[in-house]
This record gives C-alpha cells, structure tokens and sequence, in this order.
C-alpha cells in the first residue's frame, strides 16, 4: 500500500492522525495548524496588545512547556510585540517539584525566556510536604490551589506583568464543566468557560495539583503582610482553550520538548479522575465530544449564575469576596497555624459575598432545580 498523504499539503506522507479532526497529516503540516488555531483563539478573544508584559505560568509539565513554546514562537512569528516571562510557583513537594523546576530552568535558558521562582515557604512559610504531614492528603488539593492561585498573582504582580497565561486546555476545560454540572455549581459553571478572567475564581477553578521545590531567584520577596498590591488589574488566560491534550502531547513529541511528565504524588483527585475518565470514553466514540461540551458550558449557565463583590483581605491585601475581611489563604493559614486545618476548608462564604453585583438582589448559591434539570439534560 503506498504511504498516505497529508490532508493539509498534499504532499509530504503522513505521519499522524490528528485527534481532534481525525485528519491524516504530515508532522510540518501538524505544528502550523496546531500553532494557527491557538493564534486564531488569541485573536478571537484578543487576548493580548502590543506591548503586554506576560508571565506563563511554567510548572515543567507538557501543558506549560508547549505553551510557552508555542507562545514564543507566535510571539516572534506575529509579531505581538510581547514581553513573555517564566513564572514558576514552587510548592515544596520533594521529589515533584524540585525535579519539574529543573525542566523550567532548562527551557527557561532553551527559549531565552526569564524565570521567576516563588515558594509556598517565602510566601506562607509552609511547603506542601509540611502541610501534607500536618494534615494528611485529603483537603491538601484545596490549600495547593487556593495559594497558587494567590502565588501567581504575587509573582506577576512583583515582575509587573499585566497578564498570567496558564496551559489549561479544551481537556481541562471540559472535565471542569462537567464537573461543576454533577456538582450543581452554577456559579463555577458560569466561570470555567471564560478565556479570560481578571479576578480570583477560587479555589475550585484549579484542576487539581502542582507540585514543587526549586530556588528563589528574586530578592524583593513579598510579604503577605504588607503586600498592597493592585491584583485587580491582573488578567489570566488559557490560550490552549480548544487545544486538545492529546494535541499537546504529539506537538511535545514530534519537537522533542523537555518536559516533566509525573504526576504530582499528593494528587488522588478522585473526582476529577471519574470525570477525566468519562471524557475520554466520550472523545473515543466522538472527538469533538470535547469541544461540544465546552460550548455547551458556554451557553448553559446565564440563568442563576451570581457574581462575587471583591473586596481585598484585611491581613494581606489580596483580593477575597468574603466579608469577614480575610482571603481564604490567610483563612487556611489560620487554621494551619493554629492546628485546626479544617477550619478554613469548612467556612463557609457570609451572606453578603453571595450578593449579586450587577442587580444588587441577593441570590442564593444553589441554583434552582430548573436550572439544574436544564443543565444536567444537557448531557
Ligand atoms: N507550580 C506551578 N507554577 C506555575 N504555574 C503552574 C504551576 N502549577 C500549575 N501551573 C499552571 O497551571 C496550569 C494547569 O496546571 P495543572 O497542574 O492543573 O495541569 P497540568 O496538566 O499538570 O499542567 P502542566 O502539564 O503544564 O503541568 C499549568 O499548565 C500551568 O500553566
């Protein structure tokens, strides 16, 4: 049989079939088109303007490592006109995260890109392993992803970025949707489908885990203390919104990244794990089942979605749309601190956090059965 031809060019012999179209093409033809879709999703949502000084959020794995590639090379092949930074967040996880920074370091010199290492210990004074020891591996997901998310924030806002891209993809992206349908979540529901966001969504938006060790490289440490900085002005995005992983993973491949590829050993997910597993059925018996599904994230949650009023944490000066004044890392450090870890994960947002900005009305944060049954026929 004589080798077969790629769908793009016509020409060069094929050497994949693309998991999202299902198309035959040849490995040249295979990095334009996955390049061109993410610029094209760039554009899309405008993502960025000339000039934007932007951190990727570089954690070592494949999602972050092509991105960074990717966004480097659109960079330079577009002409963006942007500043782009490494910005790694290392959560103390011996033997994950210092073997991961590592890979960051080695393709922060590869790409030419500066890197910015931040620790749980400088910023919190406690690493995963301590926090793991003190209270085991259940919950701990919640501590990694609320103070990431505030990590990043400090580590952009101390390297005066305008903007964090973070290598969440259309995989990501729909096992959260589908999450936050089987959990009712309305409220996240409404978020997780957003390219970009300016504000903390909290902690339920992080798909699960990092983890981490490596060095400081900045002197200027913040400390959450005294931080007074403007987080508000900070946007995140997902550049790899409609990317698929298996995409990703082929693109590393066939380029040869270096990428750090173990998963983070305090990570047992268990709920992401059933969704992630049923997605992946989905896309064997229909590809696109992964992008349907994050469409209909997009156009499901209008109804009974509420938005937080924002205000920043009395301690630290970090954003929390809790009323009682404290951001829910400061909340989470209290009760590490004060031995009674459950503390902060059980609090419950006041009464006044759940009130809607834009119509003043207070709305409850269980959606209706409407609403639910909506959603839920969906799928
Ligand atoms: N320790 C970290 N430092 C900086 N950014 C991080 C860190 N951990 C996660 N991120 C960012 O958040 C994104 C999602 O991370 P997550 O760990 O949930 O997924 P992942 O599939 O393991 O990503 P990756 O393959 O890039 O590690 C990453 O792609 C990266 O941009």
């Amino acid at each position: 049989m004589p080798p077969r031809t790629c769908a793009h060019c016509n020409a060069a012999k094929a050497v994949l079939r693309r998991p999202k179209t299902g198309l035959l093409v040849c490995r040249s033809c295979f990095f334009l088109v996955f390049e061109t879709e993410v610029h094209e999703t760039i554009l899309a949502s405008n993502l960025f303007s000339r000039g934007d000084k932007v951190a990727i959020g570089a954690s070592g794995g494949k999602d972050s490592t092509v991105l960074a590639y990717v966004m480097k090379t659109l960079n330079e092949r577009y002409d963006y006109g942007l500043d782009l930074f490494l910005l790694s967040i290392d959560e103390g996880i011996t033997g994950y995260r210092d073997d991961s920074l590592e890979t960051v370091k080695q393709n922060s010199s590869e790409y030419n890109l500066p890197l910015k290492v931040l620790s749980y210990k400088d910023l919190y004074g406690w690493t995963m392993d301590d926090i793991v020891s003190t209270i085991g591996k259940k919950s701990n997901c919640t501590f990694c992803g609320v103070f990431r998310r505030q990590a990043l924030d400090r580590g952009a806002a101390q390297l005066g970025v305008d903007h964090i891209v973070t290598g969440h993809n259309a995989d990501d992206i729909a096992e959260t949707v589908l999450m936050n349908v089987l959990r009712g979540d309305i409220a996240r529901l409404s978020r997780c489908t957003e390219i970009v966001t300016q504000t903390p969504a909290g902690a339920g938006e992080s798909k699960g885990c990092g983890g981490g060790g490596g060095d400081q490289e900045d002197e200027d440490e913040v400390d959450p203390a005294s931080a007074a900085v403007d987080f508000l002005g900070i946007k995140r995005s997902k550049p790899f919104k409609y990317a698929y992983e298996k995409e990703i993973v082929l693109y590393a491949y066939f380029k040869s990244l270096t990428y750090f590829s173990t998963e983070c050993i305090y990570s047992p997910n268990a709920y992401r794990g059933y969704a992630r597993a049923y997605l992946k059925d989905l896309e064997a018996i229909r590809p696109s089942a992964i992008v349907d599904i994050i469409h209909s994230g997009e156009a499901l949650p209008a109804k009974g979605a509420t938005k937080q009023v924002q205000t920043t944490c009395s301690r630290c000066g970090y954003l929390t749309s809790s009323a009682d004044g404290l951001c829910k890392a400061c909340l989470l450090l209290d009760g590490l601190n004060k031995g009674v870890a459950g503390m902060g994960i059980n609090s419950k947002p006041s009464k006044t956090a759940k009130l809607a900005a834009t119509n003043g009305e207070e709305q409850k944060s269980r959606p209706s059965p409407q609403t639910l049954r909506a959603a839920a026929s969906a799928f």
